[in-house]
């Protein structure tokens, strides 16, 4: 298969997955669990998500396999028979394809073997991307890279809650392949040619004092106040957005924001590949950057993890040099 269809294949796999994370979503509003700490429910959601999308590439295209966040392991104790069947509901699929599906993602390229031709080409998947957003009826996203040769060749990136001008109802899907741009699709949809949708591209500001800023909501996963010190720096003079998840790639991806800031709150903490593939695919895609703090590109050959990378830098492109060097100054 080649990259078109199989980002074909991620598109609707990726849509099939966020109307799932959309009806557990609304379920808990209406029962009123939203914000109340009960982990439960977004729970299911990783799970029926990662089994919906493994689920359907394993249809389309059964050769690849998936670098996925989740694992069947907790599923599969007796204790936990309630969370699976729950989660075998949303997911639309009996209880033992559900957990054959979401262990199709647990493919380890770091400790395949040296011929093993399955590190060629696979998927790298996070489920549910800012499960702290989902909690709150806030953004997360669906994100689904496509890795080939250790760089990150194509992506599929849905934001269900992510507003989008010209369009009533929030959510959308961005979808790229390496060298064919970046387009945008509704989430509801069935033509899913990665090339039908409408072509997204970043901003072009390189004033650094109107440069708009987004980074994560949470203060454990970015370093709030070294990048409240570096906008101060660029001569910005409204602090940066905060918004959970990938979603702020997209933001930047379709030029509502200028620049992501994703600053280490401590040394050794180290990114996940699925956390950046879809995103940094998307963005590249529309024109933008994306480096480590340092200034490095990021290096997705290491396996599940970034490991030679710190932190991460994504901006429309023109800004990106200034940026890092005020995130260079700010970390000191
Ligand atoms: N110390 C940390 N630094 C950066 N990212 C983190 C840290 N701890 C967890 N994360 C990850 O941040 C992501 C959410 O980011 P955001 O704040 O942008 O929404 C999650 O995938 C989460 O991983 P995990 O799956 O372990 O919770
Ligand atoms: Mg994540
Ligand atoms: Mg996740
Ligand atoms: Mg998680």
């Amino acid at each position: 298969m080649n990259r078109d269809e199989l980002i074909e294949a991620g598109l609707e796999a990726v849509r099939a997955a966020c109307k799932v994370c959309v009806r557990v979503q609304a379920d808990l509003v209406n029962a009123g669990t939203l914000e109340k700490g009960d982990k439960s429910p977004v729970t299911v959601a990783d799970f029926a998500s990662q089994a919906v999308v493994c689920g359907i590439l394993a249809e389309r295209c059964p050769d690849l396999v998936v670098v996925g966040e989740e694992g069947s392991e907790e599923l599969r104790t007796g204790e936990h028979r309630d969370l699976l069947g729950r989660v075998a509901v949303h997911a639309g699929m009996p209880a033992e394809e559900a957990i054959e599906a979401i262990d199709r993602g647990s493919f380890d390229p770091a400790t395949a073997g040296d011929d093993d031709p399955r590190k060629d080409r696979y998927w790298a998947l996070d489920p549910i991307d800012g499960t702290k957003g989902f909690l709150r009826g806030e953004q997360y996203a669906v994100a689904l890279g496509l890795i080939e040769g250790g760089e990150v060749v194509g992506g599929v990136l849905g934001c269900p809650n992510l507003a989008v001008d010209g369009q009533d109802e929030p959510g959308v899907v961005l979808v790229a392949v390496k060298g064919a741009g970046a387009y945008r699709h509704p989430v509801e949809g069935t033509d899913h040619d990665p090339h039908h949708g409408r072509k997204i591209a970043v901003s072009e500001r390189s004033v650094p004092g109107v440069l708009r800023v987004c980074e994560s909501v949470e203060s454990g996963h970015t370093k709030q106040d070294a990048a409240a010190e570096v906008v101060r720096m660029l001569g910005v003079t409204a602090d940066p957005v905060r918004m959970d998840s990938q979603a702020k790639y997209a933001a930047v991806a379709m030029g509502v924001a200028d620049a992501y800031l994703r600053l280490p709150t401590r040394p050794g903490y180290v990114e996940r590949i699925w956390d950046h593939a879809a995103g940094v695919a998307v963005l590249e895609e529309a024109g933008g950057t994306v480096t480590d703090v340092d200034g490095r590109r990021l290096d997705f050959s290491k396996g599940r993890g970034l490991d030679n990378n710190r932190g991460v830098i994504a901006t429309n492109g023109p800004c990106h040099a200034e940026v890092v060097a005020a995130v260079g100054r700010a970390l000191g």
